[in-house]
C-alpha cells in the first residue's frame, strides 16, 4: 500500500497473559469470526486493517503477540515502536488481573475480554475500573465470541491516536502528523465511527 492509500499509519500492539484471547480479539476485528480452536501464538504475529474516520483513511497494524513468557523476550521488542498498547486479561482468570503490574510499564490502554463468561467472572468490573483509574488508562470489556465492543476497542484507540498525531503536528509546527509521539492518556469519547 502505498502513502497516498492512508491518511494516518498506526502500530497497534496487544500483550497479556496466555490464553486471555488477544488473538481472537484481533481475529474479530479484522476478519469479523471467532476462530474455532484458536491455538497459542508463537512470537508474534501480525494483521492489518484499514478503518475510515471522520471520511479519513486510517491504517492500522496489529501486532498480536504471544503470552507465553518463554516467548517474552521476542514479544518485548515490538512494544518499543508501538503507537498504542493494549493490555489484555480474562474475567474468568483472576491471575491474568493478577500479573496486570508486570505488565505496567508498556501500558496505555486495557481491555478485559470474555465478558460472555459472566457466570465465571473472577475479576469484577470494580475492581478493574478502580485499577485502571488508579494507572490513568482507558479501559473497555470486550467479548471476542459475541463481538461486544470489539470494534469499539479498535476504533477509538484509533481515534484518540489521530487526535494526538494532529496535537503533535501542531505542537512541532510540521506538515505531516507524527503518530505515536508524545502520548496523551485522555480517553476520547466524541467521534462519531459512521
Ligand atoms: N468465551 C470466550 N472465549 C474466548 C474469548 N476470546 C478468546 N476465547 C477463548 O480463549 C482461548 C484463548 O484464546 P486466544 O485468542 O488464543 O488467546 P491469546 O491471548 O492469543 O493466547 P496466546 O497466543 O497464548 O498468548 C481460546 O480457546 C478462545 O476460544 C471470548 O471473548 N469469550
Amino acid at each position: 500500500m502505498s502513502m497516498e492509500d492512508y491518511d494516518f499509519l498506526f502500530k497497534i500492539v496487544l500483550i497479556g497473559n496466555a490464553g486471555v484471547g488477544k488473538t481472537c480479539l484481533v481475529r474479530r476485528f479484522t476478519q469479523g469470526l471467532f476462530p474455532p480452536g484458536q491455538g497459542a501464538t508463537i512470537g508474534v504475529d501480525f494483521m492489518i486493517k484499514t478503518v475510515e474516520i471522520n471520511g479519513e483513511k486510517v491504517k492500522l497494524q496489529i501486532w498480536d503477540t504471544a503470552g507465553q513468557e518463554r516467548f517474552r523476550s521476542i514479544t518485548q521488542s515490538y512494544y518499543r515502536s508501538a503507537n498504542a498498547l493494549i493490555l489484555t486479561y480474562d474475567i474468568t482468570c483472576e491471575e491474568s488481573f493478577r500479573c496486570l503490574p508486570e505488565w505496567l510499564r508498556e501500558i496505555e490502554q486495557y481491555a478485559s475480554n470474555k465478558i460472555d463468561l459472566a457466570e465465571r467472572r473472577e475479576v469484577s468490573q470494580q475492581r478493574a475500573e478502580e485499577f485502571s483509574e488508579a494507572q490513568d488508562m482507558y479501559y473497555l470489556e470486550t467479548s471476542a465470541k459475541e463481538s461486544d465492543n470489539v470494534e469499539k476497542l479498535f476504533l477509538d484507540l484509533a481515534c484518540r491516536l489521530i487526535s494526538e498525531a494532529r496535537q503533535n503536528t501542531l505542537v512541532n509546527n510540521v506538515s505531516s502528523p507524527l503518530p505515536g509521539e508524545g502520548k496523551s492518556i485522555s480517553y476520547l469519547t466524541c467521534c462519531n465511527f459512521n
